[in-house]
């Protein structure tokens, strides 16, 4: 188990460059699957949870070369399926959560896709019925076997079709999609998922020669072609990362400016930030927090009732900035309501900003009150273990401010999705050590 020593109180400065987006990454790798011809894509981060599946995609005979840092060519002409079948597939599969949407390219490529449960964060339940009704709403046979939750879906042929998803399902959608572009005729998917992700990887796809249409809307069109070719793509900044400098800034009243943000993708991020009080300025395609010496202080609503910060599918704000979010209120002034309506399990990391000495009252498992300090009292130094990725970085974000010096275990939680986060924020000042 991987450990951080973090001494906390100093103040951070300087300039961070976001790494490119995971959960982009984790889809975009997944439809190289769906051509035999060759793929470039560039600004892949440099994480655990991406070099997994790159691993993965590896052994089941994808070619891979590394052109530079991040960026890659991948070529799928030689699939091993039989791979599929082994028991190194089920060790792989179970490692990450976006093993997942590799069920969708190789059920439209092979007429089949297998996985095991997928692995990723322990944030509440996390079914995977949207992506295999969608399947076989497609014409895909599904079975499952329950002892070792291994899931498979076969087909001689996909059939295009209407289907309005249960849930807007990031990665549901993005296994649809991939298994429609090649389907005969015409699939329609209302209640789509539209975050970024799912707009580059629509992007990406019409570029190898699919045909889909109302990217960016929960309404996606899809006119099946008989086959993809090559292309070249870039990732997006993770827009998950810059929500966390954001945070990061405001709570060590740290001047940081975070390049390249790509402003018009963060949809309401920024906002979001600012009903805190946190000063989130634009220069060019840079964010930049000034330090804000005399705290930050979070808005009440319009009739004068407590703020309340919820999330909700694209274009609402992200599940994955909730903890961030809650971190950072509890050194605001005044008071908000963070609701986590989609993950059941994602708030009782809550218990270590308690010990720390921030007021915070768990109402349920969904919902938390903050009552900031408004810097009145700094949090105490503690030890704690990462339970998830959101939270890993929240914790470290409560210990950058915190008075001494505290110790996060399980940081391959943060590992995940973080590219390199102890050397980049040493860069701006941070006292941080990777211990083992
Ligand atoms: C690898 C990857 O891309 N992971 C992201 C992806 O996970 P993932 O694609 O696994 O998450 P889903 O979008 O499928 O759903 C997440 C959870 O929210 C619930 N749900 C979902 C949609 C909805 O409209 N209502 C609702 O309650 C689901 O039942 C589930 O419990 O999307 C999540 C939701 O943005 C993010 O937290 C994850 O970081
Ligand atoms: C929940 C997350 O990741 P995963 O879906 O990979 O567990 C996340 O990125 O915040």
């Amino acid at each position: 188990m991987g450990t951080f020593s973090i001494e906390g109180g100093h103040q951070l400065q300087g300039e961070i460059t976001p790494q490119g987006a995971k959960n982009e990454a984790l889809q975009i790798l997944c439809a190289v699957l769906l051509t035999d011809k060759k793929i470039t894509i560039s600004n892949i981060p440099d994480i655990v949870d991406v070099n997994k599946l790159i691993d993965l995609l590896e052994n089941l005979g994808v070619k891979i070369q590394k052109k530079g840092k991040g960026t890659y060519v991948f070529q799928a002409d030689d699939v091993d399926l039989e791979y599929l079948q082994s028991e190194q597939f089920k060790i792989d599969g179970r490692g990450l959560r976006g093993s997942i949407m590799i069920v969708g390219p190789l059920l439209a490529r092979f007429g089949k896709g297998y996985i095991p449960k997928p692995g990723g964060d322990k944030i509440g339940r996390r079914r995977l019925d949207t992506h295999f009704e969608g399947f076989i709403k497609l014409g895909a046979k599904f079975r499952y076997n329950k002892e070792d939750h291994f899931y498979g879906v076969e087909a001689d042929k996909l059939t295009g079709t209407y289907m309005l998803l249960d849930e807007a399902s990031v990665t549901g959608t993005a296994n649809i999609v991939m298994a429609s572009v090649m389907a005969e005729g015409v699939t329609t998917i209302y209640n789509a998922a539209c975050e970024p992700y799912l707009q580059q990887l629509c992007t990406m796809l019409n570029n190898m020669g699919a045909k889909i249409g109302g990217i960016g809307s929960n309404l996606l069109t899809i006119e099946g072609v008989t086959e993809l070719g090559g292309c070249e793509h870039t990732m997006l900044p993770d827009m998950i990362e810059i929500g966390s400098w954001i945070g990061l800034a405001a709570m060590t009243k740290s001047e940081l400016t975070i390049k390249n943000v790509n402003w018009d993708m963060l949809g309401l991020i920024p906002n979001v930030f600012r009903k805190l009080g946190i000063t989130v300025e634009k220069k060019g395609d840079d964010i930049f927090i000034p330090a804000h010496k005399d705290g930050y202080e979070i808005q009440n609503f319009i009739d004068g009732s407590i703020l309340t910060i919820s999330d909700a599918p694209w274009p609402g704000f992200t599940p994955d900035l909730l903890s961030i979010i809650l971190v950072v209120a509890t050194q605001a002034r005044g008071e908000v309501l963070i609701h986590q309506k989609m993950f059941e399990s994602r708030l009782f990391f809550v218990d270590k900003l308690i010990d720390m000495g921030a007021k915070i009252i768990l109402c349920d498992p969904h919902r938390a009150t903050v009552i900031g300090h408004d810097f009145k009292s700094t949090l105490k130094a503690t030890t704690m273990t990462s339970p998830d990725i959101r939270a890993g970085v929240s914790l470290l974000i409560a210990a950058l401010s915190a008075k001494g010096t505290s110790t996060i275990h399980n940081i391959e939680q943060i590992d995940r999705g973080y590219e390199d986060i102890d050397t980049r924020l040493k860069a701006i000042g941070a006292k941080i050590v990777r211990v083992s």
